[in-house]
C-alpha cells in the first residue's frame, strides 16, 4: 500500500511535464484562437490548424480533461479562464510565456544533469550559447523573451501599495526590459519622470511600450551597461529580476554602480523570488530558483543571501514586502 501511494506520487511528478507540453501544443496551434473565431469541433480543428484529427482529437481530450477547454453537445468546444489567457488578443495573455518554455526553456531543462553537476547554465549546455547572446543576436529572441516575462507580470501593481512614489520626483528602471513596471509606475503617478536603462536591443522594444503608454515626453531610454555604471538622477531605482541572473560578485557590482548613483535619501526596490526557510510551504521560489540555474545560470537567494550582496555594495536591507506569485519587494537604502 505504501509502495502503491509512492509509485503514484512518482507517475504524478513525471507526467507534470507532458500537461506542460500539451498545453504548449495548444498555444503553438493557436488552438484558443481558432475556438474563439468559432472552429468548435474536433474536424474544423483540424482543419484550422493543418492536422489531422486523431490528434486533435487525443490532445483535446487531455486538455478538456486539465480544465483548460469546456465542452457541450450543441456548441461544441468553448474557452475556459486558462484558455482565455492564451488567447493572442487578451490584454494578459500567456502564450509567450508557454512558447518560451515550451521551447528554448523545455530544451535548456534537458541539460538538467550537466547544469547540476557543474552548477553552470544548462541553456548553455543545451544550446551552446548564453541566454544573453541568444537575446542579442537571434531575430526576435529578445522581444519574445519581454514578452513571457509579461506574462508573469501580475505582481508588479502590488509594488504600488507596497511602497509610496509620491515623495520621488525621478524613477530610474535600471535593466527595465519592455519598460512594463515603469510604464505602470508612471501611469499611476503622474507627477513621476521615468528613466530605463537596458542594452541596446532593447530599447526600441521599452520606445514602443512607453511611447504607447505614457507618451513621448513622460520618460528617457537610455542604452547602457549596468556592471560599467548606472546613471544619477533618480531618486528611485527599481531593479526588478534582474539579480536573479547573476553570481553574487556580478550582483554586488552592478548593485555598487546602483549605490554611486543613489542619493543619500533614495530608495532602491529589488523585485526578486525569496528562497523560503526549509519546510516552508513555497514551491514557486525553489521552482525558479532551479529554472533560474537552466535559463541564465543564475538563482534564487534566501533573504541573508540578498541581505548580503546589499550589504556588500554599501546598501541597507530597510524593509521586505510580500508580492503576488510568491514575489517580494526589497527597499534598500544606503547603509
Ligand atoms: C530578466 S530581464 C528583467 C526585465 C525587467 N526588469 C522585468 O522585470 O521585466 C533582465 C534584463 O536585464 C537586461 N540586461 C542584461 N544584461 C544587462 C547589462 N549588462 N546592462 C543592462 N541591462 C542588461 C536584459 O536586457 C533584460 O532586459
Amino acid at each position: 500500500m505504501h509502495d502503491g501511494h509512492a509509485a503514484r506520487q512518482v507517475v504524478d511528478i513525471i507526467t507534470g511535464s507532458w500537461q506542460s507540453q500539451a498545453l504548449y501544443a495548444a498555444v503553438a496551434l493557436e488552438i484558443p484562437d481558432h475556438i474563439a473565431a468559432g472552429h468548435t469541433t474536433d474536424t474544423a480543428l483540424a482543419t484550422a490548424t493543418g492536422s489531422g484529427p486523431d490528434g486533435i482529437t487525443r490532445l483535446m481530450r487531455l486538455l478538456l480533461a486539465m480544465g483548460v477547454f469546456d465542452r457541450s453537445p450543441d456548441q461544441g468546444y468553448a474557452l475556459t479562464p486558462v484558455s482565455e489567457v492564451l488567447r493572442a488578443d487578451s490584454d494578459a495573455s500567456m502564450r509567450d510565456m508557454i512558447q518560451l518554455y515550451g521551447e528554448e526553456f523545455h530544451t535548456a531543462w534537458g541539460a538538467v544533469v550537466p547544469a547540476v553537476r557543474t552548477g553552470s547554465s544548462g541553456f548553455e549546455h543545451a544550446l551552446g550559447t548564453s541566454i544573453h547572446a541568444y537575446l542579442a543576436n537571434a531575430p526576435g529572441a529578445g522581444a519574445k523573451f519581454q514578452r513571457a516575462m509579461n506574462a508573469g507580470n501580475v505582481f508588479f501593481p502590488d509594488v504600488l501599495d507596497a511602497f509610496d512614489f509620491a515623495r520621488c520626483a525621478t524613477v530610474m528602471d535600471v535593466a527595465g526590459g519592455s519598460g512594463q513596471f515603469l510604464s505602470m509606475v508612471l501611469r499611476a503617478h503622474p507627477h513621476l519622470h521615468g528613466v530605463l536603462l537596458d542594452l541596446p536591443h532593447m530599447i526600441p522594444v521599452a520606445r514602443a511600450h512607453l511611447d504607447a503608454s505614457v507618451g513621448p515626453d513622460r520618460y528617457e531610454a537610455v542604452e547602457g551597461d549596468i556592471f560599467a555604471s548606472v546613471p544619477e538622477g533618480a531618486d528611485a531605482y527599481l531593479l526588478s529580476r534582474v539579480l536573479q541572473d547573476w553570481d553574487d560578485d556580478r550582483s554586488v557590482t552592478l548593485l555598487s554602480n546602483i549605490r554611486k548613483a543613489l542619493p543619500e535619501d533614495g530608495r532602491l526596490l529589488v523585485v526578486e523570488r525569496v528562497i523560503p526557510e526549509e519546510g516552508a510551504p513555497e514551491l514557486l521560489p525553489l521552482l525558479y530558483d532551479l529554472h533560474l540555474l537552466m535559463a541564465a545560470g543564475g538563482r534564487g537567494r534566501t533573504l541573508d543571501g540578498y541581505r548580503d550582496v546589499l550589504t556588500a555594495a554599501g546598501l541597507h536591507l530597510e524593509s521586505v514586502h510580500p508580492l503576488a506569485l510568491e514575489t517580494t519587494l526589497l527597499v534598500a537604502a544606503a547603509a
